[in-house]
């Protein structure tokens, strides 16, 4: 029925200015947003110009894609970077710079004093770390707080409790399997030599050993424990972590950090969601097998790690705490030590001198029997008295030692760690005000000329330059191991390379922040370096520019590390 005409009027006249109404409202609204972002900005931009530093564009990306391609000169362009704004200024000359992201104000920082002030005061990462916390949700990488406090306790009192022993005699066992496998694909193809990718090999040598310390049963007993194989299970979780050590960084740094919802709607949102599914598949089968006094056995008795919901994985369920620990633990052991092997072993192929010297300095009756090598090529250390060997400190094999430690500070694997300021941070005319967030890049930390002579040579005698009479590493695991994350020449005197003592080196960081698992990193890093440059010589792959860097998560050898390998038969003691 038709209405009224007076009705149908006002109803019309009533559409008209609620249409009006709605159009100024959103129209204001907008302009509202805009002042308010504009404010916002400029203010970001007087913090920033407070900072003494000097300015840059922040560019989000839209497309992964388009990230990798560009990543792969990301270090050094940061490097550039730093070196022009110390060099013309253009901010205080300082190795630093910053930039407005979204609404915050960003520093960057190259420079090693200012990096230690940096991580020495702050614990915060929120909300930097945002894309990280799908992957590693309430593990103590991405937890904040009181909760990051007390989940990191446990986690380094079980480490404690475990102590490093066992970790050593995983180690060897697997790296002389590896080593095993590795000699017997050279007498199937039956030549004197092969090329071979590192890289992948060295990730499941890193992956058997940290999954065998952390649950203290090896990967092979726990796979024949659910009836699967040990190679299917590696290779679909290797492949699931490589595609996230993408995905995730990449994320960070584009406009899709700004809303889970939508991230998750697109392809890549759920590629990453798929692959994180896989990843905790294997923290399950961890979880299931992990035996009482390992330190997922003991974190499973804790407290911290059991406040949270039960997430259901397969047909298990798992307190979120613990799950997520878990496959924060299995990362960021495998892949941080894999990476940094790949880089070591490339290292010593370009210097081939250093690589056989390194060999030698193995035929050490100590060193054998500390490392478990096979080696029957032994002298009798002058100065050992026989006993004991000290195999945790970095004392006793010191030429093993400086190499790992020189190509840590080349190839910091994890070379960006960011913070948010809770308190203003000043170092000599340059002060960061709280409330700032900061990116203090480990690998250029690592290459400030005012601390180092020749930055960007590779020479271990630097770290032996003065004798390694005192230890630099204590195997300890407390928190105060200033020394260990600093690692200034194992003397504890200058080493000729570095000017000013303990400053410039932090490749797991430095503060509370710092790695919780460096000691077990240097434990199997020596272990499995040892296992292989005394089973074979390594050489340049045949035409492959092997050193491009791949930047992820961590920063990897973008070909995947490609050698030549042959048995060590040259060399005797
Ligand atoms: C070569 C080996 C390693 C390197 C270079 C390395 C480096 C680092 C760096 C630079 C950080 C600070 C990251 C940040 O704040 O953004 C870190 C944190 C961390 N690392 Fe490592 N790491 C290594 C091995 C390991 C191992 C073997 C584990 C455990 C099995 C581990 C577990 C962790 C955890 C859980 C954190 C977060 C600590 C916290 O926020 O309190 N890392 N690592």
């Amino acid at each position: 029925m038709p209405l009224p005409l007076d009705v149908t009027a006002r109803v019309a006249v009533a559409r008209a200015v609620s249409d009006v109404d709605a159009r100024a409202v959103v129209a204001f609204a907008l302009a509202f947003a805009l002042v308010v972002a504009l404010v916002v900005v400029a203010r970001a931009r007087r913090v920033l110009a407070r900072a003494n530093v000097a300015a840059v564009r922040w560019r989000p990306k839209f497309l992964w894609r388009l990230y990798q391609r560009s990543a792969r000169s990301l270090l050094r362009r940061v490097e550039d970077r730093f070196s022009r704004t110390a060099r013309d200024g253009g901010g205080s000359g300082r190795r630093a710079f910053g930039a407005v992201v979204g609404a915050c104000p960003f520093v960057h920082v190259g420079e090693a004093k200012l990096a230690r002030d940096v991580l020495r005061g702050t614990t915060v990462k929120s909300p930097l770390y945002h894309a990280f916390e799908a992957f590693s949700g309430t593990g103590i990488f991405t937890a904040e707080g009181e909760d990051w406090e007390g989940k990191r306790g446990e986690v380094l009192r079980a480490f404690h409790a475990v102590g490093l022993q066992a970790l050593r005699d995983r180690a060897v066992e697997e790296s002389a399997r590896i080593v095993r496998g590795m000699k017997l694909e050279l007498e199937r193809g039956g030549t004197r030599e092969m090329e071979t990718l590192a890289l992948p090999t060295l990730q499941r040598l890193a992956l058997r050993v940290t999954f065998g310390y952390l649950t203290g049963n090896s990967l092979a007993e726990a796979c024949a424990e659910v009836g699967r194989a040990q190679a299917d299970v590696e290779s679909e979780y290797l492949a699931a972590a490589t595609t996230l050590r993408h995905l995730i960084p990449a994320r960070a740094r584009s406009i899709w950090i700004f809303s889970d919802f939508l991230y998750g709607l697109t392809p890549v949102g759920r590629l990453e969601a798929k692959n994180i599914r896989t990843t905790r598949m294997l923290s399950s089968l961890a979880l299931r097998t992990a035996k009482k006094d390992s330190p997922l056995g003991m974190l499973r008795g804790g407290e911290m790690h059991l406040r949270e919901r039960a997430v259901r994985v397969g047909d298990d369920e798992f307190p979120k705490g613990l799950l997520d620990e878990t496959t924060t633990l299995l990362f960021a052991g495998h892949d941080t030590q894999s990476a940094t092997l790949s880089w070591g072993l490339l290292r010593l192929v370009d210097n081939e001198k250093i690589q056989n010297e390194l060999r030698v300095s193995l035929f050490d009756d100590v060193i054998v029997e500390a490392l478990g090598l096979p080696s029957k090529r032994r002298k009798k250390r002058a100065s050992s008295d026989g006993k004991k060997a000290a195999w945790a400190t970095s004392a006793f094999a010191p030429m093993l030692e400086s190499v790992i430690r020189e190509t840590l500070r080349l190839h910091p694997v994890a070379p960006l760690v960011v913070r948010m300021l809770s308190a203003d941070v000043s170092s000599a005319e340059m002060t960061i005000p709280k409330g700032c967030a900061v990116g203090v890049w480990l690998s250029s930390v690592h290459r400030d000329d005012a601390v180092w002579d020749r930055p960007e040579e590779f020479d271990p005698k630097r770290w032996t330059a003065t004798s390694h009479a005192r230890t630099g590493s204590t195997g300890s695991f407390t928190e105060d191991s200033e020394e260990d994350s600093s690692l200034g020449p194992a003397s504890g005197k200058p080493a000729s390379g570095l000017k000013h003592k303990g400053v410039g080196y932090m490749p797991f960081a430095y503060g509370p922040r710092s790695c919780v698992g460096q000691h077990l990193a240097q434990v199997t890093m020596r272990v499995a370096l040892a296992h292989l440059i005394e089973a074979f010589e390594f050489a340049p792959s045949a035409d492959v520019d092997a050193s491009t860097p791949s930047v992820g998560f961590t920063v990897t050898p973008s070909t995947g590390a490609p050698l030549r390998i042959r048995l060590a038969t040259k060399i005797d003691p």
